[in-house]
Protein backbone atom coordinates (compact mmCIF):
# COMPACT_ATOMS: atom_id res chain seq x y z
CA UNK A 1 0.00 0.00 0.00
CA UNK A 2 1.50 3.39 -0.83
CA UNK A 3 1.24 6.55 1.31
CA UNK A 4 -2.12 7.86 -0.93
CA UNK A 5 -3.63 4.51 -0.77
CA UNK A 6 -2.95 4.57 3.22
CA UNK A 7 -4.23 8.66 3.34
CA UNK A 8 -7.00 7.05 1.45
CA UNK A 9 -8.24 4.55 4.03
CA UNK A 10 -7.78 6.81 7.22
CA UNK A 11 -10.18 8.96 5.58
CA UNK A 12 -12.72 6.41 4.37
CA UNK A 13 -12.48 4.86 8.37
CA UNK A 14 -13.51 8.86 9.61
CA UNK A 15 -16.19 9.19 6.93
CA UNK A 16 -17.90 6.58 9.04
CA UNK A 17 -17.90 9.16 11.83
CA UNK A 18 -20.11 11.48 9.75
CA UNK A 19 -23.65 11.46 10.00
CA UNK A 20 -26.40 13.07 7.99
CA UNK A 21 -27.28 16.82 8.91
CA UNK A 22 -23.46 16.97 10.63
CA UNK A 23 -21.96 20.47 10.71
CA UNK A 24 -18.44 19.80 9.40
CA UNK A 25 -15.17 21.38 9.70
CA UNK A 26 -13.06 20.24 6.99
CA UNK A 27 -9.44 19.72 7.46
CA UNK A 28 -6.46 20.79 5.00
CA UNK A 29 -3.41 18.61 3.33
CA UNK A 30 -3.29 16.15 1.23
CA UNK A 31 -5.00 13.72 3.64
CA UNK A 32 -7.89 15.97 4.46
CA UNK A 33 -8.17 16.04 0.31
CA UNK A 34 -8.66 12.80 0.05
CA UNK A 35 -11.18 12.72 2.84
CA UNK A 36 -13.32 15.59 0.53
CA UNK A 37 -13.01 13.69 -2.42
CA UNK A 38 -14.70 11.25 -0.63
CA UNK A 39 -17.20 13.10 1.19
CA UNK A 40 -18.40 14.65 -2.14
CA UNK A 41 -19.23 10.92 -3.34
CA UNK A 42 -21.30 10.87 -0.64
CA UNK A 43 -22.98 13.55 -0.82
CA UNK A 44 -23.56 13.49 -4.56
CA UNK A 45 -25.40 10.42 -3.14
CA UNK A 46 -27.37 11.62 -1.00
CA UNK A 47 -25.87 12.76 2.45
CA UNK A 48 -27.03 16.18 3.98
CA UNK A 49 -23.63 18.21 5.99
CA UNK A 50 -22.67 21.82 5.74
CA UNK A 51 -19.26 22.14 5.55
CA UNK A 52 -17.03 24.57 6.90
CA UNK A 53 -13.80 24.78 5.54
CA UNK A 54 -10.15 25.24 7.02
CA UNK A 55 -8.65 27.34 4.12
CA UNK A 56 -8.98 28.54 0.48
CA UNK A 57 -7.24 25.21 -0.63
CA UNK A 58 -9.53 22.95 0.72
CA UNK A 59 -12.98 25.56 0.06
CA UNK A 60 -11.78 25.36 -3.45
CA UNK A 61 -11.54 21.80 -4.00
CA UNK A 62 -15.10 21.73 -1.79
CA UNK A 63 -16.69 23.65 -4.31
CA UNK A 64 -14.92 21.70 -7.64
CA UNK A 65 -16.39 18.96 -6.25
CA UNK A 66 -20.07 20.20 -4.95
CA UNK A 67 -19.72 19.75 -0.96
CA UNK A 68 -22.07 22.18 0.15
CA UNK A 69 -20.24 24.71 2.28
CA UNK A 70 -20.70 27.48 4.94
CA UNK A 71 -18.55 30.01 6.47
CA UNK A 72 -17.66 29.91 10.35
CA UNK A 73 -19.47 32.77 11.49
CA UNK A 74 -22.73 31.35 9.66
CA UNK A 75 -22.03 27.79 11.78
CA UNK A 76 -20.14 28.68 14.82
CA UNK A 77 -20.44 25.26 16.75
CA UNK A 78 -19.46 22.42 14.39
CA UNK A 79 -20.35 18.86 15.13
CA UNK A 80 -17.28 17.05 14.10
CA UNK A 81 -14.21 18.13 12.33
CA UNK A 82 -11.93 16.27 10.29
CA UNK A 83 -8.02 16.96 9.43
CA UNK A 84 -4.61 15.43 9.01
CA UNK A 85 -1.63 15.95 10.97
CA UNK A 86 2.05 16.85 10.81
CA UNK A 87 2.69 14.78 13.66
CA UNK A 88 0.85 13.11 16.56
CA UNK A 89 1.70 11.71 19.88
CA UNK A 90 -0.01 8.84 21.81
CA UNK A 91 -1.64 11.87 24.10
CA UNK A 92 -3.01 12.88 20.90
CA UNK A 93 -1.10 15.66 20.97
CA UNK A 94 -0.39 17.29 17.17
CA UNK A 95 1.99 19.08 15.19
CA UNK A 96 0.27 20.90 12.30
CA UNK A 97 0.63 23.88 9.47
CA UNK A 98 2.17 22.13 6.91
CA UNK A 99 0.35 23.13 4.59
CA UNK A 100 0.14 26.75 6.29
CA UNK A 101 -3.37 26.45 7.09
CA UNK A 102 -2.71 26.20 11.39
CA UNK A 103 -4.81 29.28 12.14
CA UNK A 104 -8.01 28.56 10.91
CA UNK A 105 -8.05 25.03 11.55
CA UNK A 106 -6.97 25.32 14.58
CA UNK A 107 -10.12 28.17 15.22
CA UNK A 108 -12.43 25.61 13.30
CA UNK A 109 -11.04 22.27 15.70
CA UNK A 110 -12.02 24.38 18.96
CA UNK A 111 -15.53 24.90 17.44
CA UNK A 112 -16.05 21.36 16.85
CA UNK A 113 -17.42 19.05 19.44
CA UNK A 114 -15.04 16.63 18.51
CA UNK A 115 -11.87 16.29 15.82
CA UNK A 116 -10.73 13.23 14.42
CA UNK A 117 -7.39 13.08 12.85
CA UNK A 118 -6.80 10.98 9.74
CA UNK A 119 -2.64 10.36 9.21
CA UNK A 120 -0.53 7.74 8.16
CA UNK A 121 1.75 5.76 10.04
CA UNK A 122 4.87 7.90 9.66
CA UNK A 123 3.23 10.65 11.38
CA UNK A 124 3.27 8.70 14.64
CA UNK A 125 6.12 9.65 17.19
CA UNK A 126 6.92 9.13 20.47
CA UNK A 127 7.84 12.68 21.35
CA UNK A 128 6.50 15.79 18.92
CA UNK A 129 9.28 17.64 17.32
CA UNK A 130 10.61 16.15 14.35
CA UNK A 131 8.58 17.98 12.41
CA UNK A 132 9.44 21.76 12.14
CA UNK A 133 7.18 22.96 14.28
CA UNK A 134 4.92 26.00 12.46
CA UNK A 135 4.76 29.18 14.35
CA UNK A 136 2.54 31.73 12.56
CA UNK A 137 3.32 35.52 13.13
CA UNK A 138 2.70 38.94 12.07
CA UNK A 139 4.97 40.59 9.95
CA UNK A 140 4.64 43.94 12.08
CA UNK A 141 7.62 43.78 14.40
CA UNK A 142 8.62 39.89 12.90
CA UNK A 143 12.24 40.44 13.60
CA UNK A 144 11.15 41.46 17.51
CA UNK A 145 9.19 38.23 17.46
CA UNK A 146 11.75 35.79 16.30
CA UNK A 147 13.90 37.35 19.14
CA UNK A 148 11.46 36.43 21.35
CA UNK A 149 10.79 33.39 20.22
CA UNK A 150 14.27 32.75 20.40
CA UNK A 151 14.80 33.45 23.92
CA UNK A 152 11.78 31.84 25.35
CA UNK A 153 12.89 28.46 23.66
CA UNK A 154 16.48 28.52 25.15
CA UNK A 155 14.72 29.39 28.71
CA UNK A 156 13.05 26.16 28.25
CA UNK A 157 16.10 24.37 26.89
CA UNK A 158 15.01 24.11 23.22
CA UNK A 159 17.02 25.42 20.40
CA UNK A 160 17.57 25.52 16.93
CA UNK A 161 16.81 27.35 13.65
CA UNK A 162 13.75 29.49 12.72
CA UNK A 163 13.31 29.32 9.58
CA UNK A 164 10.81 32.07 6.90
CA UNK A 165 8.90 29.46 5.27
CA UNK A 166 8.93 30.31 1.65
CA UNK A 167 6.61 29.53 -1.13
CA UNK A 168 7.35 29.94 -5.24
CA UNK A 169 6.54 33.49 -5.30
CA UNK A 170 8.78 34.75 -2.59
CA UNK A 171 8.00 34.78 1.32
CA UNK A 172 5.17 32.38 2.31
CA UNK A 173 1.78 34.31 3.58
CA UNK A 174 -1.44 32.68 5.14
CA UNK A 175 -5.01 32.66 4.08
CA UNK A 176 -5.20 35.09 6.91
CA UNK A 177 -2.14 37.26 5.82
CA UNK A 178 0.71 36.19 7.88
CA UNK A 179 4.30 34.30 7.99
CA UNK A 180 5.00 31.71 9.16
CA UNK A 181 8.47 30.67 11.05
CA UNK A 182 9.42 26.69 11.05
CA UNK A 183 10.85 25.85 13.99
CA UNK A 184 13.10 22.84 13.74
CA UNK A 185 13.34 22.76 18.02
CA UNK A 186 13.87 19.17 17.90
CA UNK A 187 11.87 16.70 20.82
CA UNK A 188 9.73 19.13 22.67
CA UNK A 189 9.45 16.95 25.29
CA UNK A 190 6.63 19.53 27.54
CA UNK A 191 4.62 21.00 24.43
CA UNK A 192 2.01 22.03 26.74
CA UNK A 193 5.25 24.08 28.08
CA UNK A 194 6.24 25.31 24.54
CA UNK A 195 2.57 25.87 23.75
CA UNK A 196 1.13 28.19 26.88
CA UNK A 197 4.86 30.53 26.48
CA UNK A 198 4.62 31.11 22.75
CA UNK A 199 1.00 32.51 23.40
CA UNK A 200 2.55 35.13 25.78
CA UNK A 201 4.18 36.57 22.87
CA UNK A 202 2.08 39.36 21.17
CA UNK A 203 3.42 38.69 17.49
CA UNK A 204 2.58 35.03 17.49
CA UNK A 205 -0.73 34.70 15.73
CA UNK A 206 -0.68 31.11 16.80
CA UNK A 207 1.33 27.92 16.53
CA UNK A 208 1.43 24.18 15.00
CA UNK A 209 0.69 22.49 18.51
CA UNK A 210 -2.71 21.40 19.19
CA UNK A 211 -3.07 20.00 22.19
CA UNK A 212 -6.24 18.67 23.75
CA UNK A 213 -8.30 18.79 20.24
CA UNK A 214 -8.39 15.71 19.41
CA UNK A 215 -10.95 13.16 20.18
CA UNK A 216 -9.96 10.39 18.22
CA UNK A 217 -6.86 9.83 15.61
CA UNK A 218 -7.38 7.28 12.56
CA UNK A 219 -4.10 6.06 11.93
CA UNK A 220 -3.81 4.17 8.55
CA UNK A 221 -0.63 1.47 8.49
CA UNK A 222 -0.02 -1.23 5.66
CA UNK A 223 -2.24 -3.74 7.53
CA UNK A 224 -4.97 -1.32 7.75
CA UNK A 225 -6.48 1.54 9.97
CA UNK A 226 -6.14 1.66 13.41
CA UNK A 227 -7.62 3.92 15.97
CA UNK A 228 -5.05 6.09 18.31
CA UNK A 229 -7.10 7.35 22.18
CA UNK A 230 -10.28 9.00 22.75
CA UNK A 231 -11.02 12.20 24.73
CA UNK A 232 -14.89 11.72 24.32
O1 LIG B 1 -1.59 23.32 7.36
C1 LIG B 1 -1.82 22.18 7.04
C2 LIG B 1 -2.30 21.13 7.90
O2 LIG B 1 -2.04 21.25 9.26
C3 LIG B 1 -2.22 19.70 7.38
O3 LIG B 1 -3.33 19.05 7.93
C4 LIG B 1 -0.95 18.98 7.74
O4 LIG B 1 0.17 19.67 7.23
C5 LIG B 1 -0.94 17.54 7.19
O5 LIG B 1 -0.97 17.56 5.81
P1 LIG B 1 -0.83 16.26 4.94
O6 LIG B 1 -2.07 15.45 5.14
O7 LIG B 1 -0.68 16.74 3.53
O8 LIG B 1 0.41 15.53 5.40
Amino acid sequence: MDAREMKIKAAAAALEHVEDGMRLGIGTGSTAEEFVRLLAEKVAGGLKVEGVPTSERTARLCVELGVPLKSLDELPELDLTIDGADEVDAGLRLVKGGGGALLREKIVAAASSRMIVIADESKVVDVLGRFPLPIEINSFGQVATRIAIEKLASRLGLSGELRMRMSDDGVFATDGGHLILDASFGRIPDAEALASALNTIPGVVEHGLFINLASLAIIAGPAGARVMGAKN
